[in-house]
């Protein structure tokens, strides 16, 4: 479970996120919608630590991420939107440095990571840098690193963007898996098709705010009543 509390973050000459509140219930898939722009990805950076919050403070499984960083980095797994990371490395190197890093045991390590990148289709290119990896595929080695460490709460940044179909639907069976083990999936995307196929509860953010949240069949009601929403959703539909 993650509760964003009331934070916001300004770059020079642009309020990016303003007083934004959240609660991230574990046990379900939770989307983060919002057309470019609108702040996902400053929110999500600092969810995970990469921007230090300006005001407000973000408590996830009950650990305040700004009190006890470390703490906070063990319960999360996050994919950014641009997995270029780590690019003169194998991508079995990068597992390994994973595994190590979250301590995976040797044991259950290989297996896991046979399985993971079998399902995904990348096995037989353990062996070939990251640079030589197609965008698909540096997301893909990033996913199975998330799970390789099986984290409570995923946290991935357009995780379906560049994704072949086949990838795609795994890795969404597996964001239900998660859900369903009672566990926390937060992620971002511009998408309403994404959301409405995945989703059971979804955040709507535009310029920095929060527009609004509820399950699927609150923001379908929503989207009727209210005109700003319905234009965002005109915006949004026509990102498809
Ligand atoms: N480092 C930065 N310096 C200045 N402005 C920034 C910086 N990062 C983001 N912004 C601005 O903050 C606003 C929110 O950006 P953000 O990347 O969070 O949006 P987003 O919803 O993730 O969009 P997208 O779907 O395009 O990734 C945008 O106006 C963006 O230009």
């Amino acid at each position: 479970m993650i509760e964003l509390n009331g934070i916001s973050k300004s770059f020079p000459g642009k309020k990016a996120v303003q007083d934004l509140s959240l609660n991230v219930p574990s046990g379900k898939i939770f989307g983060f919608l919002g057309p470019n722009g609108a702040g996902k990805s400053t929110t999500i950076k600092m969810m995970t630590g990469i921007l230090p919050i300006d005001k407000g403070s973000i408590i996830m499984n009950g650990v305040d991420i700004t009190k006890e960083p470390m703490k906070a980095k063990h319960l999360f797994g996050y994919v950014p939107d641009r997995s270029d990371i780590f690019l003169r490395l194998k991508g079995i190197e990068y597992l390994n440095f994973i595994g190590d890093v979250f301590q995976v045991p040797l044991e259950t390590r290989k297996e896991k990571i046979e399985q993971l990148t079998k399902s995904f289709g990348i096995y037989d290119a353990l062996n070939d840098h990251i640079q030589t990896y197609s965008h698909g595929m540096r997301q893909k080695i990033v996913v199975s690193g998330v799970l390789l460490h099986d984290p409570d709460v995923w946290i991935l940044d357009e995780p379906l963007s560049g994704l072949d179909p086949k990838s795609s639907y795994t890795l969404k069976e597996m964001m239900r898996e998660h859900a369903s083990r009672g566990k926390t999936v937060f992620f971002s995307t511009h998408v309403l098709e994404v959301v409405e196929q995945l989703c059971d509860e979804v955040a709507i953010i535009n310029n920095g705010q929060v527009q609004f949240q509820g399950n699927m069949k609150e923001m379908k009601q929503q989207f009727k009543e209210d005109d700003n929403l319905e234009r965002l959703f005109l915006e949004l539909t026509q990102n498809e």
